[in-house]
């Protein structure tokens, strides 16, 4: 009866509270700089969450405290070269993730994304990391898929001159049928030039993963409703076109899912279409929102002079030249990925057993820590002067190579890094040859920097306005 008295309600209070303070006061972080608040509560950050700018967020206060913050009771960001070494690289593939992942569950099933251990994860990888390998990438047929959809891109850019062509969602449509392509030929997607399913399959995919991101507890509940029964949750469309596309015989041998169906003593058909479904989403927002922001920046008045001297090494190349063989491609596609890096926030990890010092202060076992792209790629001014420049010449330096390069974090690092980022750089490259040995692209007048600003997403950025009207006009032939 006496639980039941507000009396008893206020003094639980007051005790808790207490100790909840004294937990807080004591807590071996303290002497990590942040703003107070942070030792206290984690309300700020989740408020920041909440309005899609965490990343930013995170980014002032390391502007503000340094390269090493801490940003709630039990997690601190760090921006350093030391930091990605430890946290993402130690003992190969870094510390564990945690529970964060488990909102990329699909099906139920961990994937090799989602999996939070080394043990489980390195299991995961040694089945399929072949199939990313930049030799299986770049050879044929799989190279010869993407040289097409970025033909048939540059086809469209061509049918819009005169008016102007919304690259967010065209960029994504490249993505997701590049993506598709490598997953499961002769079964991709053919997005770029349908208007029916294979669109809404893709819209939904980037779309509705927001959901979980904003409402995690509403969408674990659904999700475990659903479990059982293994259904679709909340991207029909696109998971049965996964469960079709994956179930399929007769797939290319440089596909992922040929290569998960010679393992189907280990991996079940649920294991199979989860790990494809999975890599179908990391490849669309990512390859097509970085596309995006780089194509904005290179259209824009003060980047033209880049844009001009891409259009040159194109059109001075001979068309044998390699992809990958053009200097100034690559340093471009390096300073968009350096400024807009598709993911560029936080990627939890849990400090191991028996706590780790990192970058000069001792974090305690089952904290969560983290690096994030965006920092990591500014903060150093030594390493990139004028950060927030976008500059690909600084590529082109000698001089401080290695050390830009190590600080690229833009695919993560260790063994936990991207699996896809070949696949990914040969999206890019391919299609920026296209488009720029043929056309200037200009931003279209109704455009505004607001609607390009950074909007955090589940775990990708886009633009704020999810559009990015640019005008193409043709490149006039010399002579
Ligand atoms: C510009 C494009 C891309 C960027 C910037 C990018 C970036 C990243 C980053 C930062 C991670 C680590 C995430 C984390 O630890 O939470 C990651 C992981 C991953 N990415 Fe990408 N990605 C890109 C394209 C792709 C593509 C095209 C695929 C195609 C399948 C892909 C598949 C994956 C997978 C499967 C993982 C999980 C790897 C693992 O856990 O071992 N990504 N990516």
């Amino acid at each position: 009866m006496i639980m039941l008295s507000p009396l008893f309600g206020i003094v639980a209070f007051a005790v808790l509270s207490g100790l909840y303070l004294i937990r807080c006061l004591l807590s071996p972080l303290n002497r990590i700089p942040g703003p107070a608040l942070a030792k206290y509560t984690s309300w700020v950050l989740k408020w920041h969450e909440l309005n899609a700018n965490r990343t930013k967020y995170i980014h002032s206060l390391h502007l503000k405290y340094g390269p090493v913050v801490r940003i709630a009771p039990n997690e601190v960001a760090f921006a350093s070269q030391g930091a990605v070494k430890e946290i993402y690289c130690s003992a190969g593939s870094g510390y564990d993730k945690t529970e964060f992942y488990d909102l990329f569950m699909v099906y139920g099933r961990r994937t090799m994304f989602t999996t939070l251990n080394k043990d489980d994860h390195a299991r995961r990888k040694r089945i399929l990391a072949d199939r990313y390998a930049n030799s299986n990438v770049v050879r044929q047929p799989s190279l010869s898929g993407i040289a097409e959809r970025a033909n048939s891109f540059a086809q469209i850019c061509a049918q819009s001159v005169g008016g102007s062509l919304d690259l967010f969602v065209i960029l994504h449509a490249y993505a997701f049928d590049c993506v598709t392509h490598h997953l499961f030929h002769p079964y991709g997607a053919n997005s770029l030039y349908s208007t029916s399913s294979d669109e809404e399959i893709m819209k939904e995919v980037y779309k509705d993963r927001l959901i979980q991101y904003y409402s995690p507890t509403l969408h674990k509940l659904i999700a475990k409703v659903l479990y059982p029964f293994a259904k679709p949750r909340e991207t029909p469309l696109a998971d049965r076109f996964v469960l079709e596309a994956s179930a399929q015989q007769g797939v290319a041998p440089f596909t992922l899912v040929s290569r998960l169906h010679e393992k189907s003593s280990t991996l079940d058909s649920l294991d199979i279409a989860a790990e494809c479904l999975d890599h179908m989403a990391a490849g669309i927002d990512t390859t097509g929102d970085g596309l995006c922001f780089l194509m904005w920046e290179l259209s824009q008045p003060r980047s033209f002079r880049f844009q001009q001297r891409l259009q040159q090494e194109l059109l001075e190349a001979s068309p044998e030249t390699a992809f990958d063989k053009l200097p100034f491609l690559d340093a471009v596609v390096m300073e968009g990925l350096r400024c807009f890096p598709a993911i560029p926030m936080s990627l939890p990890r849990y400090v191991p057993q028996g706590g780790r010092e990192i970058d000069g202060f001792f974090v305690p076992e089952r904290a969560i820590v983290s690096c994030q792209a965006y920092s990591v790629h500014r903060i150093d001014q030594a390493v990139f002067p004028q950060p927030d420049l976008f500059n690909p010449e600084r590529w082109l330096e000698e001089d401080g190579d290695a050390q830009r390069r190590r600080l690229m974090f833009a695919f993560a690092n260790g063994g936990r890094g991207c699996v896809g980022k070949h696949l990914a750089l040969a999206e890019m490259k391919l299609l920026l040859r296209e488009v720029y040995s043929r056309f200037i692209t200009l931003p279209d007048p109704s455009m505004t920097a607001e609607m390009m600003e950074m909007s955090d997403q589940l775990i990708s950025s886009r633009p704020l306005a999810a559009r990015c009207l640019l005008r193409f006009s043709p490149i006039a032939k010399k002579g």
